[in-house]
């Protein structure tokens, strides 16, 4: 099939990658010709496991093509997938902004029937938005091609998005067209080839299906983070309690983890909307206002225990604290919401300085940070480190915020020898107390048993 995709960012680029490697010809275009000219001359701009080898390959074979002339993207296709940012507004609502320009300009072009597929996270109600902006310019031109809107929200992860879109749990078409419903069916058959993973709604369903997805899993993460701080308190483990409620089928193991709060570009923006679109229809979802809270809180909980540990903020100033770990999660850059950056404004208001290392994420966060807390309190306080050993060498303490790979199993009496203070503030609860403790490094943890062991 021929399929454009608007908008190439973590979503349109993997489901056109995913798309193409399927054998389908997929038309790429974004608004931002510098992403456009790094991809047609072989680059990726961002950080996605295995997602260069697969756009290599598919570009190789003609398969996957990146352009920013609409003219020719809305030619290409039969099913042109909108995939753009949807930000949140001031007011915390989605802002549109972006997918109803992206349907005007489909609206502006097309000569022949086509499917559009609404692939961005919006409220509900944005399909008859769609509708609506695409059939405005149609009648500006005169013109009475016949279109369908479909919505069929994303579900894959960061760092994890080829294999949750090559083998998704479940594929969700909102559709009220049954051709427009077949033409998906064959489009995503070859994600669902043993069991038929795709259920198909009405359209409004399949956009709330959306948020209420992400709605859950962020309130898994905040009954556990409130939880935590509770069972610190108790003397109780977190880590203990969750693998007791976790084999509980029921409520199963996954998502289950305390931490520094759930960053990213979809969980905080995601639970805003949804908590907006309750209010204005009258039906605030309660849990919704709490769960945003405890998260707020959630992401100062480490640099509590970090002034805790040292006496009270005015202690900090002079300090140098190793920070490992910058983007939201592993396995990406992505730097939108990341706990890292609370921390780090924190610590750099507080006078202390911050040693810095990622894998992949260094840049994207230098810019960040250059931005929230200005170039003099950047070039004072902040050093962005070549390695993690780097980063620790001679600092107070260390502090895990990211949970990579190659921060899962440090050599404790190693990193006790470079760090001059020897304190360990465990973001992820990555690190077992007592291999930590034996290493005369103080351990805090989130809602762990057994911080402070050390001599
Ligand atoms: N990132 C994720 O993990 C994820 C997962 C599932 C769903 N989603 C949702 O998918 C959508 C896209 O998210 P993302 O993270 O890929 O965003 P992104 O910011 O990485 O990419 C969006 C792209 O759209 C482009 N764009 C904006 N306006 C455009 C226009 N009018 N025409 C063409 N291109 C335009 C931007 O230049 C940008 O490259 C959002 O609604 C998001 O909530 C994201
Ligand atoms: O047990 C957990 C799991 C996650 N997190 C945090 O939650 C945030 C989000 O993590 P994750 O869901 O893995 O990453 P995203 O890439 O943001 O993916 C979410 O958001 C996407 C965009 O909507 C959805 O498509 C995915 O299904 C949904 O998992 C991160 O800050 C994690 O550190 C925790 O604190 N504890």
């Amino acid at each position: 099939m021929k399929i454009t995709i608007i908008g190439t960012g973590y979503v349109g680029l993997v489901s056109g990658a995913c798309f193409a490697d399927v054998g389908n010809t997929v038309l790429c275009l974004d608004v931002d010709s510098r992403k456009i000219d790094m991809l047609n001359a072989g680059e990726i701009p961002i950080h996605e496991p295995g997602l260069d080898k697969l756009v290599a390959t598919n570009a190789a074979a003609g398969r996957i093509l990146f352009t920013t002339d609409y003219d020719r993207a809305v030619a290409h296709a039969d099913v042109i997938f909108i995939a753009v940012g949807t930000p949140p507004d001031e007011d915390g609502s989605a802002d549109l902004r972006h997918i109803l320009s992206a349907a005007r300009s489909i609206g502006q072009r097309i000569t022949r029937p086509i499917v559009v597929v609404d692939k961005s996270t919006v409220p509900v109600g944005t399909a008859d938005q769609v509708r609506a902006a695409i059939s405005e310019e149609l009648q500006k031109r005169n013109a009475t091609t016949s279109f369908t809107v479909v919505s069929n929200p994303e579900f894959l992860k960061e760092g994890a998005a080829i294999e949750d879109f090559m083998r998704p749990d479940r594929i969700v078409v909102g559709s009220d067209d049954p051709e427009a419903t077949r033409i998906m069916r064959q489009l995503y058959a070859p994600f669902s080839r043993n069991h038929d993973k795709l259920i198909h709604m009405d359209v409004r369903s399949a956009e709330l299906t959306k948020y209420a997805a992400n709605a859950m899993l962020a309130t898994r993460i905040s009954f556990m983070n409130e939880l935590a701080n509770l069972a610190e308190a108790l003397g109780a483990d977190i880590e203990a309690v969750r693998m007791g409620i976790g084999s509980d089928p029921r409520i199963g193991p996954h998502f289950l983890y305390a931490g520094m709060g759930y960053g990213g570009s979809c969980f905080p923006k995601d639970v805003k909307a949804l908590l907006k679109t309750s209010v204005d229809h009258g039906r605030t979802l309660h849990l919704l206002t709490a769960i945003e809270k405890v998260n707020e809180a959630q992401k100062s909980v480490l640099f509590d225990k970090i002034t805790g540990h040292f006496g009270g903020v005015d202690a900090l100033r002079g300090k140098t604290l190793a920070l490992w770990g910058l983007s939201f999660k592993p396995n990406t850059d992505d730097m939108r919401e990341a706990p890292s950056l609370v921390l780090i404004g924190k610590l750099i208001a507080a006078g202390c300085k911050v040693r810095a290392y990622d894998p992949v994420a260094t840049s994207e966060a230098r810019r960040l940070l250059l931005q929230e807390n200005g170039e003099e309190a950047c070039g004072r306080y902040l050093t962005l480190c070549d390695s993690a050993a780097d980063a620790v060498s001679g600092a107070d303490a260390l502090a895990l915020v990211t949970e990579w790979k190659e921060f899962r199993a440090p050599d404790f009496e190693q990193l006790a020898a470079s760090l001059a203070g020897k304190a360990i503030f465990d973001g992820r609860n990555l690190y077992d107390p007592a291999l930590v403790a034996a290493a005369g490094i103080a351990y805090h943890g989130i809602g762990r048993r057994g911080h402070n062991d050390a001599k």
